[in-house]
């Protein structure tokens, strides 16, 4: 009976009767996703409503237009994250330690500007050039080492691609790699992925703090599997740009840029680095996971693979390796990796009111969790043609990628993915070297694209990669390797 009932807020925001404790929690089960029990309730209390999540008031807003304002009309007033217990915990006990999770503030500008100049290279510039470089040099590393398994049986790919992913962001940030045998270098990627995975799953605890006792094991995972890749970074990365610069104060790379902006800025430490390596070095677990996810289309999707081969063979008849220039003639191959991002759909973190504030001419108390249900706005008939078919084509027009403005998969505004150029070219990149050299199909376990969450569980699919028939006539990478 409570949950069909509409109640008036003082505010007068919608939204349904709030259970003692609980809240609204209770109503998130039974859906899919929360994102599936958010957008079922925007179709009954409207474009916003409020919730109230354990000890958390909520507004969720789901249309583009209030999604806008939130972000960007508005963005001043909602820059703040959310207090979860999770989120501190993998940042050494606070999660203004985070670039993700931290709360809006002077230092994070700063920390946004750094980052910027080297995860968002210009065409024309030599970080795109090394970024190329980069990715060339690693996808073949993959190639070599996904050939000297063979065809006969099933891969288990995913730690592979997301060493691959690892090495190509530590060669670009930090200009270091690591052999796949080495296994602290494996320990530390597997640590990474348990985290990604568990990152994108809602748990109780981040609403109803007092459930703590019972997640005690929980924590203590996500500490150890942090403190894991902190040690990794300090000791594999950190020391050896540390001692070097301490003989030529030249930048070479973003590690380097880091660290001397910290060590000249009285306030901050060579910890503070440390924790943003952690957080940059962690973006290639989105990415690897991203061209799992993007295998599994194109495997259940035959024409869309046939499209992107056909793709490859235009721009590279002679089968020569094909570099990040290439992308802007690959549409569909581009427009393969934005559907699965639609598909898919990424949630975007939620934003804090650090201000009263409004959305939609109503009133929202500083503190308010503001959920922006990108979901709706990737899986509703209101803004896509046949939105349950996966179909690249969609953001092809005449030839050329074209992404409606509704389209937000980094999300918009001041806090907008500082990564989002780093996935796209490393993600083409593995993408079209694997579909060169290999006919990928399914091995074990299902190919379904989770919804609303970009991660796959460390131990998931495997696949069969078989070498095309067009690559025979040069020696095997794996002899090259
Ligand atoms: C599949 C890949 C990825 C997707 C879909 C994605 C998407 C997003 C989204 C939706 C946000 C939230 C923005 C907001 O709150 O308004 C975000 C934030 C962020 N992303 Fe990504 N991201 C991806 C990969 C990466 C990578 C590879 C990096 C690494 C460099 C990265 C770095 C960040 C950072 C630092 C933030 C926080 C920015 C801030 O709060 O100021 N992301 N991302």
């Amino acid at each position: 009976a409570h949950l069909g009932r509409r109640t008036k807020h003082p505010a007068g925001i919608p939204g349904p009767h709030a259970w003692p404790v609980l809240g609204n929690l209770h109503m998130l089960g039974g859906h899919q996703t929360p994102f599936h029990a958010f957008t079922a309730l925007a179709r009954r209390f409207g474009p916003i409503y409020r919730l109230r999540l354990g000890v958390s008031r909520c507004v969720v807003v789901s249309s583009y237009a209030l999604i806008k304002e939130v972000l960007i009309s508005k963005g001043a007033h909602f820059g703040g994250r959310p207090d979860f217990i999770r989120f501190s915990q993998l940042f050494g006990g606070d999660r203004n330690n985070s670039l993700a999770l931290c709360d809006w503030s002077e230092l994070q500008k700063t920390r946004r500007k750094i980052a910027r100049f080297y995860c968002s290279p210009r065409l024309t510039s030599l970080q795109f050039q090394q970024m190329s470089a980069v990715a060339e040099v690693e996808t073949q590393r993959l190639i070599a080492r996904i050939s000297a398994h063979g065809s006969a049986n099933a891969l288990h790919v995913k730690p592979l691609i997301q060493a691959t992913c690892a090495n190509m962001f530590t060669s670009y940030m930090c200009t270091t790699t690591f052999s796949y045998d080495d296994p602290a270098f494996r320990e530390f990627v597997h640590c990474y992925d348990e985290i990604f995975w568990d990152i994108n799953q809602g748990y109780a605890v981040d609403f109803l703090p007092w459930l703590l006792p019972i997640y005690q094991g929980h924590m203590k995972r996500l500490q150890n599997w942090a403190q894991c890749i902190r040690q990794f970074i300090l000791y594999r990365v950190i020391n050896a740009h540390r001692e070097r610069l301490k003989l030529n104060p030249e930048p070479l790379d973003f590690t380097d840029a880091l660290l001397q902006h910290l060590e000249n800025d009285p306030d901050l430490t060579w910890q503070h680095a440390l924790f943003e390596l952690e957080d940059f070095l962690g973006g290639h677990s989105a990415v690897g996971n991203l061209i799992m996810l993007v295998l599994a289309a194109v495997i259940s999707n035959p024409e869309v693979g046939k499209k992107i081969l056909a793709e490859i063979n235009e721009v590279a008849p002679d089968g020569r390796c094909i570099n990040l220039f290439d992308r802007s003639a690959m549409p569909y191959t581009e427009a393969t990796i934005l559907e699965t991002l639609r598909v898919t759909s990424s949630p975007i973190v939620p934003h804090v009111a650090t201000e009263d504030s409004s959305i939609a001419g109503f009133t929202i108390e500083k503190g308010s969790v503001v959920f922006l249900n990108n979901f709706e706005l990737n899986t509703s008939a209101e803004y896509w043609d046949h939105p349950d078919e996966f179909r690249p084509e969609r953001f092809v027009v005449d030839g050329s990628l074209v992404k409606p403005s509704h389209f937000i998969p980094f999300s918009t505004g001041k806090r907008t993915c500082i990564g989002s150029k780093l996935v796209q070219s490393f993600s083409f990149a593995t993408l079209v070297s694997i579909m060169q050299n290999f006919d990928v199909s399914a091995g074990e376990g299902s190919l379904e694209l989770p919804k609303a969450c970009v991660a796959l569980p460390p131990n998931t699919f495997s696949l069969v990669f078989t070498p095309r028939q067009a690559q025979q006539s040069q020696p095997p990478l794996a002899q090259q390797a």
